[in-house]
């Protein structure tokens, strides 16, 4: 991969395009003087063709230098800058660029390094930070966990009280100054202190009782020394996210909040303080304690998945005080509906106050695609419904000139077109679907037997040996298997050609899990470029972008299906493949599909109908699926749900609901299979303590789950009683990093595991998929995953 030329990309002279769908005459015009009263929480900093991924992992693979990384990340966020300030923005967003995470960033800024990464003190370079994102040769990462309830995953900070803090990352500052420097205030957001303490973990040894939060008297003086730079560098705003405000906090977190603010206050002086939370209605507690704190200026709210905080906010308002209203969605890449946002903001004028309503988005963009205009193939009546962060920049702009009095008619007219099209248009309704899915409400979906009866039925068909061995299901996705892929999809080979060489990278896959004596196969995925994107593709009621990339983690991207109509399976949609594998071996071989919930979750979903009516008619078209793939001769079926805890609402009063639609939804995949065909399904990166009874009623025969970045967590439920009798194999070595685990590692890990887990229902798998992986790291980790398993059947046998 060469790195990126900065001329490949739109920069300083000609940023991103922010062109909305709608005619280019119809644009609203704005000029710098003058802003409008708009705002945007953050910015997608991957670049509208992820510059940044390309960059990033030249430098990591040696193939670049540090500055030319630095030349790419500077190009991105001067295109960004300009590209806000010239639609008109007025408070624009600096310090939301970042190499790797915005959490890491904080831990960076803090100081706060694990001792493990052997760092001296002074400037924190790139290299002990890559290493706390990645790992190194070795030391392994710091944990990576689900940024609240996105897709994105943030590096976990390890606090404990001997942690040692010193401000070690002047990147704040250095940002303001370099849009500065472009002629461009911005708005500097740091993540607000007390979201940060309830995001880190105790690190290893720090007793469980510790509170993190005990921790804020050490990290204030670090934020007021940011602060005080960021003021003497001339900054007039400054924005603190504080996204865990939206959570269940109980009284002591909240206290928090208080004296940490009241505690910055004077530092904070001088400057107009923001508090930004996101991502869901703010408690009615939580509310009056962050409208009552003293030294705030503004509030931002999420008025999109804070439908309550919008009454909280019209029954009592801080007078004197602005409101960030975030009337533009962040999450999702639909136009906006501009007429229904004027008039909340309208009535918002009466509460807040003319002069201090400001429209906003409903949280940062980085959870959105980046620009429509890169989107060459979709259709136009699709793209005309469409809004990504650079359209959405622009929605922001109109409202809020239009507030000023200022309406561009024609533009809200086409806006309003575009969605009367969207809601009559024939694509979007299949009666047929409706009408199976809303059968399904209300009645129960379960297999006719118990899971304990059916382990038995499977057990003699398929008769694996004590802790069978299986992989999640990806195996490395080469440069050459990308090739095929592209050139296939752009017609340049044949599908014979391409049929011949997907044929040819499952028969490797097979042969190298036959070598090291894997028990149950997979034919690792090599026609699938996501687990989500792939389904989608085959799916009715699914659009795609070329480009629209939103960050997963590090320099790691997704491309988010868009699902605007009723969902349907026209066909089979992985027989073809899982069968010829199955041919290649007689060991079982699994059949590989996403679940209804991921899909859901891992799409831009429709928001003309409830999440739960869409999951059901995507479990729907999976249930064919798994029915096709058993005919097929295929007996062991897993059905990944990767994202089941991702979607959990971050309020506990929503938990019962979603759990309810989205465990039916799975049950329904697979409620009809014989005893003898064995489901598996496959959770990474979550903590399911929380929602374990849940799972356990999914009611699959076999989970795999991920385990070992986020220090064993998962065997602390089976260590407090929780009985689980199906199959279970938590991940015996993180796969997000290049590592190679050792096989003493490994036995030492499967060991403990026995200590909480029946012998007989223990699996030995990786924690996820293999594709982001090297065949140079594959190789010897999974070699060594087989001989501490067989170590221990051994260690087993003779014991007995
Ligand atoms: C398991 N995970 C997943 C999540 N969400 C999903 N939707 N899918 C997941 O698998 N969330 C939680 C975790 C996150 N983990 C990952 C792991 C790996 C990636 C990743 O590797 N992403 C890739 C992009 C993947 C992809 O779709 N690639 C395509 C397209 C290749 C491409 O870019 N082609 C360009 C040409 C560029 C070139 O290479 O020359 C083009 O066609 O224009 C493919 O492989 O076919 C990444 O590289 O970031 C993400 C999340
Ligand atoms: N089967 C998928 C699951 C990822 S969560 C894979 O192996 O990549
Ligand atoms: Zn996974």
């Amino acid at each position: 991969m060469k790195p990126p030329n900065p001329s490949d990309f739109p920069c300083s002279s000609s940023p991103p395009t922010s062109r909305p769908p709608h005619p280019p005459a119809l644009l609203p015009r704005s000029t710098v003087q003058g802003k409008m009263a708009s705002h945007i929480v953050g910015y997608p900093r991957m670049g509208p063709k992820r510059e940044l991924k390309f960059a990033l992992e030249s430098f990591w693979d040696g193939k670049s230098s540090a500055e030319d990384l630095e030349k790419v990340a500077t190009d991105l966020r001067s295109s960004i800058w300009k590209q806000m300030s010239e639609a008109g923005i007025k408070y624009i967003p600096s310090n939301t660029f970042s190499y790797y995470d915005q959490v890491l960033d904080t831990t960076a800024m803090l100081g706060a390094v694990p001792e493990r990464y052997s760092w001296t003190g002074g400037e924190i370079g790139l290299s002990t930070y890559f290493s706390m994102a990645r790992g190194n040769a070795t030391v392994p990462a710091m944990e990576m966990t689900k940024w609240f309830d996105t897709n994105y995953h943030f590096i976990v900070p390890e606090l404990g009280p001997s942690t040692k803090f010193s401000y070690a990352s002047h990147k704040a500052v250095s940002e303001y100054k370099e849009a500065k420097a472009l002629g461009i205030d911005t708005v500097p957001v740091l993540i607000g202190p007390v979201s940060y303490l309830l995001l880190s973990k105790p690190a290893k040894g720090v007793e469980k009782s510790f509170s993190l939060l005990s921790l804020l008297g050490s990290i204030l003086p670090i934020y007021k020394e940011v602060v005080a730079e960021l003021k003497a560098a001339g900054a007039s705003w400054i924005q603190f996210d504080e996204p865990t405000l939206v959570k269940d906090l109980d009284a002591h977190e909240l206290a928090a909040f208080s004296s940490a603010y009241a505690e910055l206050e004077s530092a904070l002086s001088g400057l107009n303080v923001l508090i930004e939370t996101y991502f869901a209605d703010i408690p009615a507690e939580s509310y009056k304690i962050l409208t009552s704190l003293s030294g705030v200026t503004a509030y931002g709210f999420d008025l999109i998945r804070g439908a309550k905080t919008l009454d909280l906010i019209r029954s009592s308002f801080p007078s004197g005080k602005y409101l960030f209203a975030g009337v533009v969605d962040g999450r999702n890449i639909w136009a906006d509906d501009l007429a229904a946002s004027l008039s909340t903001l309208q009535s918002l004028e009466a509460v807040a106050g003319k002069d201090k309503l400001v429209v906003s988005t409903s949280c940062s963009l980085m959870h959105t695609a980046v620009d429509l205009v890169n989107e060459t193939k979709l259709d136009d009546e699709i793209k005309s419904w469409l809004a990504f962060a650079a359209q959405k920049v622009v929605e922001v702009n109109a409202l809020a000139k239009a507030l000023a009095g200022q309406k561009d008619e024609a533009y809200f007219a086409a806006n309003a077109a575009a969605l009367a099209s969207r809601k009559s248009s024939p694509r979007v309704t299949n009666e047929e679907v409706q009408k199976a899915a809303a059968a399904l409400k209300g009645s129960d979906h379960r297999r006719a037997t118990n899971v304990s009866t059916r382990l038995d039925a499977q057990q003699k068909k398929l008769n694996l040996p004590v802790l069978p061995t299986t992989t999640i299901g990806s195996f490395p996705q080469t440069v050459e298997l990308r090739r095929v892929r592209r050139e296939y999809k752009a017609k340049k080979i044949s599908e014979e050609e391409y049929v011949s060489a997907i044929k040819e990278e499952i028969s490797k896959v097979v042969k190298i899990q036959e070598e090291l004596d894997i028990d149950v196969l997979v034919h690792g995925e090599p026609e699938r470029n996501d687990m989500v994107e792939y389904f989608g593709e085959q799916l009715s009621g699914f659009a795609f972008t070329a480009n629209g990339w939103v960050q997963s983690y590090g320099s790691r991207c997704v491309k988010p299906p868009i699902i605007y109509g009723d969902v349907s399976r026209p066909n089979p949609m992985t027989v073809f493949w899982s069968k010829m594998a199955q041919s290649m071996t007689s060991r079982p071989m699994k059949g590989m599909l996403t679940g209804p919930v991921t899909i859901l979750n891992w799409s831009f979903v429709r928001n003309d109908q409830p999440r739960f009516e869409t999951c059901y008619q995507i479990a729907l078209a999976i249930k064919k699926e798994v029915e096709d793939l058993e005919a097929a001769g295929i007996q062991v079926i897993q059905i990944d749900e990767a994202a089941l805890r991702e979607g959990l609402p971050l309020r506990k009063s929503e938990h019962a609901f979603y759990l309810d639609w989205a465990v039916h939804s799975f049950r329904i995949t697979n409620c009809g299979v014989q005893d003898t065909t064995q489901i598996h399904t496959h959770m990474c990166y979550s903590n399911f303590n929380d929602i374990i009874h849940s799972i356990i009623d999914m009611d699959a025969d076999v989970i795999t789950i991920e385990n070992s970045r986020s220090d064993e967590k998962l065997l602390s439920v089976f260590r407090e009683g929780v009985k689980y009798g199906a199959g279970i194999g938590p991940g015996v070595y993180d796969i997000h990093s290049p590592r190679i685990p050792s096989t003493e590692e490994i036995a030492d890990r499967i060991n403990k595991m026995l200590a909480v887990l029946d012998t007989n229902i223990l699996w030995v798998n990786p924690d996820c998929g293999l594709k982001t992986r090297k065949y140079t790291e594959v190789k010897p980790a999974l070699t060594n995953m087989v001989s501490a398993t067989k170590l221990i059947r051994t260690q087993l046998a003779s014991a007995k």
